[in-house]
């Protein structure tokens, strides 16, 4: 195995909200052991003070990095988001201190998806609303509004990894698949994309949200999509809180519109399981809800505990970013007998050559070289002789426009 330029014990790993023990396993197994595991999120002053020093932080989706979290945060090399969405974190600022952030993209997707699915089948049975009343000695037993989902039109928001997983599923179930993308996609099994939301919306009994939080689906379900859905359809959101407009469905439960809701994110959540939830759906017994709980089973968060683990550890170990959600991806081989050297920088013309010269200017043979940059930022790895990376590393921090530079040995 690699070591790195600083000894094992000294990188600090932080790993916030509770994820799951694989992930303590592999950074141990690979030789990482000043690790310091919390079970909740923090406040932004209690975060900051905790990750100043760190190296390597693991989040789920509670914690929140913002811009002035990076800056205070100056030894911070990269960020692990144990979980799919990566909307917590500040991409931008994240790149432009030089933290490459990774994700779990497909670990808990099935898991989303038979939830979604199981909440299908209990709305369009109205379980919540009886199951409510069981609790308060009621006996709603009624055929009353109850149906099957075979044969029932299921309108897919989204999709991607988790829309095409309940498509697959509910086809199974004999239900009619509709989806609604940005892109198009081929459609899985029988399932055909509706160009037009408005189309998919007025012939959907269930609608599902699968989209990932972006400034365009912020608000996209609000009081007009909520009208055009059928009178008495269900509506699923497994996605991010920030999609719906919770005071506009509150609305169309209220008037009976929307038959029955099942939610497990909402635009302001919990920080942690002791501190109360607030929502105006509270008061629906037709509305099932969960504290995003979609990919939380034990199979998805020991897959994601591995996969994300793996991926900080073969950053930290050899500099790979295969994967990295905004960082250039560079594949690398082991680097034995050599020194690498790893050049994060601003995007900006010249900077190659200003790189390249460090290495003939001081006469250093270049064992390998790996170049690949975005739109903002270029990652070049260079593998040299071990008795000049000290000079070579001292040099490229130097040159105009370097975010990071370091070095594996
Ligand atoms: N509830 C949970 O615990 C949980 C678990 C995992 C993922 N998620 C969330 O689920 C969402 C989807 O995850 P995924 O892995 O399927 O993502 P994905 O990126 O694979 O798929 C998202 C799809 O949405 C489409 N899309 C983007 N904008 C759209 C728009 N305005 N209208 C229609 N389609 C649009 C994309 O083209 C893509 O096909 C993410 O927000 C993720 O964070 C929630
Ligand atoms: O585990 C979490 O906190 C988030 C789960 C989910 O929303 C994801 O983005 O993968």
């Amino acid at each position: 195995m690699a070591n790195t330029s600083l000894d094992k014990d000294k990188i600090k790993i932080v790993l916030l909200e509770g994820v799951h023990q694989s992930a303590l396993d592999t950074l141990q197994a690979a030789g990482y052991s000043n690790i310091e595991y919390l079970k909740t999120s923090l406040p932004q002053d209690q975060l900051i003070e905790t990750i100043k020093d760190a190296h390597f932080v693991g989040i789920r989706s509670r914690t929140q990095l913002t811009r002035e979290v990076f800056e205070a945060a100056e030894k911070l090399v990269s960020v692990g988001c144990f979980c799919i969405g990566t909307n917590q974190v500040d991409l931008d600022a994240a790149r432009e201190h030089g933290v490459a952030v990774f994700n779990a993209p497909y670990s808990n997707t099935r898991s989303v998806a038979e939830l979604v699915i199981a909440e299908a089948i209990l709305l369009l049975r109205r379980i919540p609303e009886k199951n409510a009343s069981c609790h308060r000695g009621g006996w709603l037993k009624t055929a009353a509004g109850a149906y099957e989902v075979r044969g029932k039109t299921l309108g897919i928001i989204g999709y991607g990894a988790i829309g095409t997983q309940v498509s697959v599923l509910a086809e199974g179930l004999g239900m009619k698949v509709r989806f609604f993308d940005v892109v198009t996609k081929l459609p899985l099994g029988n399932a055909e994309q509706v160009r037009d939301l408005n189309d998919l919306l007025a012939q959907s009994d269930i609608v599902s949200l699968h989209v990932p939080e972006l400034p365009s689906t912020k608000n996209m379900f609000g009081e007009a999509q909520i009208a055009t859905m059928k009178p008495g359809a269900v509506l699923l959101n497994a996605s991010r809180g920030s999609v719906v407009d919770i005071d506009a469905l509150a609305a169309a439960l209220e008037s009976g519109h929307v038959g029955g809701t099942a939610i497990d994110v909402f635009p302001v959540e919990p920080r942690s399981n002791d501190d109360e939830f607030v929502t105006p759906l509270r008061q629906f017994d037709n509305a099932l809800l969960t504290p995003h709980i979609g990919g939380s089973t034990q199979e998805a968060q020991a897959n994601i505990g591995t996969e994300v683990a793996e991926k900080l550890v073969k950053y930290s170990d050899n500099g790979t970013t295969i994967s990295s959600v905004n960082f250039p991806e560079v594949a690398l081989p082991s680097h034995s007998g050599t020194h690498r050297l790893l050049h994060v920088h601003q995007n900006i013309p010249g900077i190659l050559s200003a790189i390249n010269r460090v290495f003939s200017d001081n006469n250093i043979n270049i064992c390998s070289q790996y170049l690949q940059t975005n739109e903002r930022i270029g990652y070049v790895v260079v593998d040299i002789n071990a008795e000049y990376s000290e000079i070579a590393l001292d040099e490229l921090r130097k040159i105009e426009g370097t975010i990071r530079a370091r070095v594996l040995f």
